[in-house]
């Protein structure tokens, strides 16, 4: 359960998040939508203690997730990039395996590297790919490299940064469905920011539509085409007019 409770966030003069407050239940998958700037980048970072909110609380099960005491959460969360940011000097097992070879959750070598493999054999990658780097890789298989690294310590809670960014349709929808399965198969609750709106459909339960550094609206997906708000419509059917201001 994550719980982010009146979270404000200004860099220099400029306010991004006014007062976000947002509810994930647990075991819930949630998609964060909202057009470019508005702040969903940043709640994430929050999230993770990368960024500290000027004002409000974030919730995990109901302690409150400080920088101070990041140890006692950060374990329990994985987190798929943007990009999927795999470090291109380490070969893809020591990518999926950095955590198990670094810090709290350190293994033996051999341990982890096996656990890694067992890892991309969950994401549809052969054994023969441990030992390549990921520059070898075309993009939809770094993807799933970058999941089988978030899902490496077998995470409660998944963050999930554009997850199909830069990915063609086809390659874009196996991602969203491994992501959904694997979401469900280990009863993680999930947060997901994209702008993609199939993928919402895929990974989703529920839907939050960040508008002003505020939540809009939320429902679950199968009220997406009949809620009746005009922020929604207007950004699921990618209109350029409507109460969202296409440009500034
Ligand atoms: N480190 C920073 N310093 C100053 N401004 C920042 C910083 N990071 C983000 N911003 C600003 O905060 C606002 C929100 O950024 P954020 O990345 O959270 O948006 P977003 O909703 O995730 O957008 P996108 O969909 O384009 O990724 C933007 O106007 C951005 O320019």
């Amino acid at each position: 359960m994550i719980t982010l409770d009146d979270i404000h966030l200004s860099y220099g003069e400029s306010a991004v998040l006014r007062g976000l407050s947002l509810h994930v239940p647990k075991g819930q998958s949630v998609a964060i939508i909202g057009r470019s700037g508005t702040g969903k980048s940043a709640a994430l970072r929050c999230i993770l203690g990368l960024e500290r909110p000027d004002q409000g609380r974030i919730l995990i099960d109901g302690q409150e997730a400080k920088r101070e005491n990041r140890d006692s959460w950060l374990p329990r969360i994985g987190m798929l990039f943007q990009g999927a940011a795999l470090f291109d000097s380490l070969t893809v097992w020591q990518n999926v395996a950095f955590r198990l070879l670094h810090g709290r959750s350190k293994r033996p070598r051999s341990e982890a590297r096996d656990l890694a493999v067992e890892k991309l054999l969950r994401v549809g990658l052969m054994p023969d790919v441990a030992d390549l780097y990921p520059a070898e890789l075309s993009g939809g298989m770094q993807k799933r490299v970058g999941l089988a690294r978030a899902i490496a310590i077998q995470p409660e809670i998944m963050l999930f940064d554009e997850p199909t960014t830069g990915l063609d349709p086809i390659t874009a929808s196996v991602i969203n469905r491994l992501i959904r399965e694997i979401v469900t198969e280990m009863g993680a609750t999930a947060i997901t920011i994209t702008h993609d709106m199939p993928s919402v459909r895929i990974i989703a339960d529920d839907v939050a539509l960040l508008h002003g550094g505020r939540l809009h609206w939320s429902g679950p997906v199968a009220q997406l085409d009949t809620s009746g708000d005009p922020f929604l419509e207007q950004f699921v059917h990618g209109r350029a007019t409507g109460p969202i201001r296409a440009m500034g």
